[in-house]
């Protein structure tokens, strides 16, 4: 793949790069991104920080996070770091907790973190099956179910936008992510209705192929394929992804619960995606 993926993802040339959203338009708010410390997440939260936003960062790396406030702070925002395995509901609690006692709010909740890795179904051992569904499906889950108990324990509305994958074709190499992001939409679309009394929104952003460090876990004869992924013939770019986050959290995104927003160049409508190398068959 030729598109420069340290040049899109280098946090100056986010801060700096031409946005729509006007930048005091969450002074006051905190904003939650797990995964924020690389790649999308980092891109989302370096978003919400550029617009006024408190911020909160976790994942499992300490160092990736503490990076991305030092860079956060040197620009005058206020950032806490809480590293967090999403996968586990303590740590998940606890990092709720910990955002109540810092700030005593939270506004949005942007459900960032997961990963996978490419592998024919076939050959998928069970432990490796068992732990993309346990990343994908169990730690998002817990991060927005325990989002939404805050919101109900302190009586104020949110918003929380999952990252998913574009699961309507499937996606070859990548079946046990599929399964779990599926689950995810579906749960979403569930509690959009069951949390709406409580003033909270749920929605997805289903990102296509776009250019992080993130996929370096997939063979260069996939890589190489990439850009026919979609009709626009390039990868998307973290800022494409962030600003959707943000239309979603944003009053631009009141009336939508609920909802997929795709964000993959029309890549659900033509293109292919062989995450793990295409097979003889399909050449
Ligand atoms: C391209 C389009 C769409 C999407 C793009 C993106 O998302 S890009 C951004 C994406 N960003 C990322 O994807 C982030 C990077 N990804 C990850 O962090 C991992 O894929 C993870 C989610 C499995 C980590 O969970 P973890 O720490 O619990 O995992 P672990 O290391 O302890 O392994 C547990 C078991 O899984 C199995 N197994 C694991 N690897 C392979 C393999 N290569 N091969 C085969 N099997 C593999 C194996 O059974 C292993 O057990 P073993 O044999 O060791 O006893
Ligand atoms: N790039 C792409 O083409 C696409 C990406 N996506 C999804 O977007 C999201 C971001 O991916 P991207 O930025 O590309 O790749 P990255 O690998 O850079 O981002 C994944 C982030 O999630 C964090 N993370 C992973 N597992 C956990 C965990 N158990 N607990 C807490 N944090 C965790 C990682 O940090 P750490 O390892 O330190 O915990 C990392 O910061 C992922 O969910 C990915 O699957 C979806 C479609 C396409």
């Amino acid at each position: 793949m030729s598109t420069d993926v340290e040049a899109l993802n280098n946090p100056e040339t986010l801060w700096n790069a031409e946005t729509v959203y006007r930048p005091d338009l969450f002074k006051g708010k905190v904003a939650l991104v797990s995964g924020g410390g690389s790649g999308i997440g980092r891109a989302v939260a370096l978003l919400f920080a550029r617009l006024g936003a408190t911020l909160v960062i976790c994942g499992r790396t300490a160092e990736k996070l503490e990076k991305v406030a030092a860079f956060v702070r040197g620009k005058g925002g206020t950032v806490l770091v809480v590293p967090t395995n999403v996968r586990e509901p303590e740590q998940v609690d606890a990092l709720y907790q910990r955002i109540h006692a810092e700030f005593g709010r939270l506004d949005y909740v942007v459900n960032n973190a997961g990963g996978q890795f490419p592998q024919n179904a076939i050959d998928y051992a069970p432990k490796g099956w068992a732990a993309v569904i346990n990343n994908n499906l169990n730690g998002s889950w817990y991060m927005m179910q325990r989002a939404a108990q805050y919101w109900r324990d302190v009586k104020t509305p949110g918003s929380i936008v999952n990252i998913v994958v574009v699961t309507e074709r499937g996606m070859p190499g990548v079946a046990h992510t599929v399964a779990a992001r599926a689950g995810i939409i579906g749960a979403s679309r569930t509690v959009a209705v069951e949390w709406a009394p409580l003033g909270i929104r749920v929605n997805c952003v289903a990102p296509g192929l776009t250019a992080t460090e993130g996929l370096e876990v997939y063979p260069p004869e996939a890589q190489k394929e990439f850009p026919l992924a979609n009709p626009l013939k390039r990868p998307g770019t973290p800022m494409e992804i962030a600003e959707s986050c943000i239309y979603l959290s944003a009053s631009s995104g009141s009336f939508i619960t609920g909802e997929v927003l795709t964000v993959d160049g029309g890549g659900k409508l033509w293109g292919e995606l062989w995450t793990a190398g295409r097979p003889e068959y399909y050449r």
